[in-house]
């Protein structure tokens, strides 16, 4: 008999005789995001898959998802760990919501090295600029109020540090990744919503995609904490995080598309100040 699919649960059905692609794939999914063999293996019995179709079928060689258009920046969360090894640190996995893709981390950086970092990037603060993809240039936006600075890849010890905890905490290569950007907001400074995916119908992100190709993921982090005020929303998701030192927010999009509900932007700080260190991630080498 026909029946759909969901991300949510397996396809419903009688006894079936052998697992169908549709099932595999949703396991592959599943397990892509972290969800246990066994939580696998009662979701599709109760869901009137047979017990010995659903075993065989977690035991079949695993499948390649094929959900996502391109391939992704992704923390390793199969087995639901809560912390992974970035090679000199445990970075701690806070919060995991499947669409939009966002991830929670604590502890990428210690405090004292926000804390550096902030030391290394407030000299260097400029009012912040947005990628204008009418030209491919760069421009002041009313909507973007914060100061900012972006460091080189590799420019600092840390910074090459950091880097190297990213690529390993995303799976995704150091080459790919722009120059850490680190922003500064004060009192009533923001960033209103937006997409971090260049626009495809804007006629300047042809120019801007040839050097790395699309963003596919952002690493916000939070070097210290506002006293009021300055979260990073999430409108679509109805989600809110708070800047916590050392924590940081993890988002992908497999598209340049508004369906991957990636709007996001950093509130009005109320009370205190506000900083950041952003990193984007491309589909490509990024020299
Ligand atoms: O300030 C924030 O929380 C958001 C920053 C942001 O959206 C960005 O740097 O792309
Ligand atoms: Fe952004």
């Amino acid at each position: 008999m026909p029946h759909s699919m969901t991300s949510s649960s397996p396809a419903q059905g009688h006894v079936v005789a052998s697992a169908s692609p549709q099932l595999r794939q949703w396991i592959a999914e599943q397990r892509r995001i972290g969800v246990l063999d066994a939580t696998l293996l009662t979701a599709m019995t109760a869901a009137g898959w047979n017990e010995a179709v659903a075993r065989a079928a977690l035991q079949a060689p695993p499948m390649v998802v094929a959900t996502p258009k391109v391939p992704l920046p992704e923390p390793a969360l199969v087995g639901e760990p809560g912390a992974i090894d970035v090679g000199d640190r445990e970075v701690r996995v806070l919060m995991s919501m499947k669409g939009p893709r966002v991830v929670l981390f604590g502890q990428i950086l210690s405090d004292a090295e926000c804390a550096a970092l902030i030391a290394a990037a407030r000299p260097r603060l400029a009012r912040s600029l947005t990628v204008e993809t009418a030209s491919g240039g760069e421009e002041i936006n009313a909507d973007r109020t914060s100061d900012g600075m972006f460091f080189q890849r590799g420019e600092l010890p840390l910074v090459q540090l950091l880097e190297a905890r990213i690529a390993r905490l995303l799976n995704w290569p150091v080459e790919n990744g722009e120059g850490l950007q680190v922003l500064r907001y004060g009192p009533g400074a923001e960033y209103k919503p937006h997409h971090d995916y260049f626009d495809p119908d804007e006629p300047g992100t042809a120019t801007i995609v040839r050097r790395g190709g699309q963003r596919v993921g952002t690493l916000i982090i939070y070097l210290n904490e506002p006293a009021q005020g300055g979260a990073t929303v999430f409108p679509e998701a109805s989600l809110q995080v708070v800047p916590q030192r050392g924590h940081a927010v993890f988002f992908s999009y497999d598209q340049p598309d508004p369906s991957t509900r990636t709007l996001h932007g950093g509130a009005p700080v109320i009370a205190g100040e506000k900083w950041i260190a952003t990193k984007w991630l491309r589909q490509g080498r990024f020299d």
